[in-house]
């Protein structure tokens, strides 16, 4: 039996209490005595304890662009961002459209034992946009899929966007969608449409691309009965328009990356492609907004959108370069010190949008459950105080695509369980004591 203490942790920043995991769930939380033999023993003592935290949007390139990243290389990254699962999205080569693509995702995710990589589901086949994908035989398959999108491009078509909500109604399913409008923001569309955009030159992303598609699908949601998630928000207008569902009834929820939370339109001045990422930056207005709907709670989680380019494709010109950038590693730092550190989240909170409201959302019944027993030992540990200044170069991605390099962050995670095996971290003192 394998046997794990972690000693004095703040559970959701609260009082400090002993977890005892054992065979990978959680047996007892309290005050424990001595540990006794065979136990592995984590001081946390000063660290916040969270239930693992579950991204509900990564790009892992497996299969197709193994060069980007792999299943592999994405899962040791998300390990080190304190997550123990992540929803990989469908926009892989061939495309996550059949039964059997999903469970060789999350096969892939299995062999490489980390994190659960659960798999999302196309919307349409081949994300053409035409026709809609074996939405029913994903769901039934031993993948379990619950989570469709063909993100990377929008589902435009009403009437498709229509009958796979009425669709996924019937199994509990939702639809991530990524909103842009494609006759208002075409595929060359890269910089937030204002002033800067006009001055850099580059094809400007209206708003506006966003904020149409997120009240049509609304409105699709409350016609059908059933459940939108609206990906990577980025737009003060489409925080609006989500309050506005939300108080309706409608079925409707919605994330926000930490680049959008964090980063603004102005960077794109120096034409630097790591900056390059859809929906654009945005201006200050739509940053601070998005801050506050996280902290009120209209947007629902914080997701990556953990977007890994090899570098032929993403160093080029600006208009050339590919949309995306990381994010796996760097997600809990942001956040700590952009929202928990100025007061407009606590650690209870951070537990909600980065665990328990993406596993409810994703349909993940072992993930984001209260740290009591009984729970699953998937458990992310924080150490709140600790300032951690992002290398580059030290990446457990493939990729080298992070706007985050050589910025310094308050809060950092300190160790990652996952079904209670330690996946990673940062202390030196994990022992095992004497047998
Ligand atoms: N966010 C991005 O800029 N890129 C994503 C696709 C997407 O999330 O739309 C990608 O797959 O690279
Ligand atoms: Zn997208
Ligand atoms: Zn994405």
């Amino acid at each position: 039996m394998t046997r794990l203490l972690v000693r004095g942790a703040r559970i959701l920043g609260g009082d400090p209490a002993d977890l005892l995991v054992e065979d990978g769930v959680i047996r007892e939380v309290g005050a424990m005595g001595a540990e006794g033999t065979g136990v592995e023993v984590i001081d946390a003592d000063g660290l916040v304890a969270l239930p693992g935290l579950v991204d509900l949007h990564v790009h892992l390139r497996e299969p197709g662009r193994e060069d980007a990243e792999t299943i592999a290389t994405g899962s040791a990254a998300a390990a080190v961002g304190g997550y123990t699962a992540v929803f990989a999205m469908a926009n892989t080569s061939p495309v996550t459209d059949t039964a059997e693509a999903a469970e060789r995702v999350l096969d892939l995710g299995r062999a490489a034992g980390l994190v659960d990589v659960v798999p999302v589901g196309a919307v349409t086949k081949g994300l053409e946009g035409a026709e809609l994908a074996e939405l029913g035989l994903m769901a039934r398959s031993r993948a379990q899929v619950r989570v469709f999108s063909d993100d990377g491009r929008c589902v435009h078509d009403a009437r498709l966007m229509r009958r796979a909500l009425e669709y996924v109604k019937a199994f509990g399913g939702v639809i991530s969608q990524h909103a842009q409008d494609p006759r208002l923001a075409d595929a060359t569309a890269c910089c937030h449409e204002g002033e800067l955009s006009g001055r850099l030159g580059l094809p400007g992303w209206p708003s506006v691309a966003e904020e149409t598609i997120v009240a049509r699908d609304v409105m699709l949601a409350r016609h059908t009965g059933s459940r939108i998630h609206v990906a990577h928000v980025s737009t003060a207008g489409t925080v609006e328009v989500v309050r506005w569902a939300k108080a309706q009834g409608i079925d409707v929820t919605a994330e926000v990356t930490p680049h959008h939370l964090a980063l603004t339109t102005d960077l794109l001045a120096g034409y630097d492609p790591v900056y390059k990422v859809n929906p654009p930056l945005r201006p200050q207005e739509d940053v601070e907004a998005l801050r506050a709907a996280l902290a009120d709670g209209t947007i629902d989680v914080v997701a990556t959108d953990h977007a890994p380019h090899a570098r032929q494709d993403k160093e080029h010109t600006f208009v050339d370069a590919a949309f995306g950038m990381l994010g796996l590693e760097t997600a809990l730092a942001v956040v700590s010190d952009l929202m928990v550190r100025p007061g407009l989240l606590d650690w209870a909170d951070v537990a909600r949008v980065m665990s328990t409201a993406p596993a409810r959302i994703g349909g993940l019944t072992g993930h984001g459950r209260a740290l009591e027993p009984g729970s699953p030992a998937n458990i992310t540990l924080v150490d709140p105080d600790r300032e951690v200044t992002v290398d580059a170069a030290s990446s457990r991605s493939r990729s080298r695509n992070n706007p985050w390099h050589g910025r310094t962050f308050r809060g950092a995670v300190h160790t990652t369980i996952h079904r209670g095996t330690v996946t990673h971290s940062t202390d030196t003192t994990v022992m095992e004591s004497a047998s």
